[in-house]
């Protein structure tokens, strides 16, 4: 999966009886996703864009009303890298102000076919201000911590009370993502 995909929250409430506060829970039927996080579960409807990204009108339907996008690339495809910038060029033209935006570099399984670094993940992201992690559809890594960090954002903007406890999605991101197992020498 390249390009984009969006979330939108569309119901929470309490977490169910059997659901430990603090400790994460998923339950995904179709497009949907429910994360129990710290006891309030927040109901991800999640679409990808699927192919339709040359079709523009199409895509800023899915994403106008999005709260998250999570934009994704390919590790091993540079022009799947390079077309980042211009996702974030629409994003910041048609999607919802204060959007939540996370830079994804799929595919980190596969890290003899890298052509992309790490650290140009790292610096894009950081030139956005938006959290990056690879991740590997393959394998799981970080794809669970992806929707788990934006939903745990979601619900900190949802329920934020000014005495409330903080959260920062980048620095959550940055403290539990997993580094692909492999090194690459580029
Ligand atoms: N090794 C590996 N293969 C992956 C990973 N993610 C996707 N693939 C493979 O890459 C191919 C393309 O995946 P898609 O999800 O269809 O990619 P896409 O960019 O969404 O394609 P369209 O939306 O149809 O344009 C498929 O063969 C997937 O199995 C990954 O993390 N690791």
């Amino acid at each position: 999966m390249t390009g984009m995909s969006g979330a939108a929250v569309t119901r929470d409430g309490e977490a169910p009886e059997d659901s430990p506060p603090c400790s994460p829970s998923y339950d995904v039927t179709g497009k949907n996703k429910v994360v129990t996080v710290d006891g309030v579960r927040v109901k991800l409807q999640i679409w990808d864009t699927a192919g339709q990204e040359r079709f523009r009108s199409v895509t800023h339907a899915y994403y106008r009303d999005a709260q998250a996008l999570l934009l994704l690339y390919d590790i091993t495809n540079k022009s799947s890298f390079d077309n980042i910038r211009a996702w974030l060029t629409e994003i910041h033209e048609y999607a919802q102000r204060d959007v939540v935006i996370m830079l994804l570099g799929n595919k980190a399984d596969v890290s003899n076919e890298r052509v992309i670094r790490s650290e140009d993940g790292e610096t894009l992201a950081r030139e956005y201000g938006v959290p990056f992690m690879e991740t590997s559809a393959k394998t799981g890594m970080n794809v669970e911590l992806a929707f788990l960090a934006i939903a745990k954002e979601l619900k900190y903007r949802a329920l934020w009370q000014p005495d409330g406890p903080h959260f920062q999605i980048r620095d959550f991101v940055e403290s539990q993502k997993k580094q692909p197992s492999c090194c690459s020498f580029l």
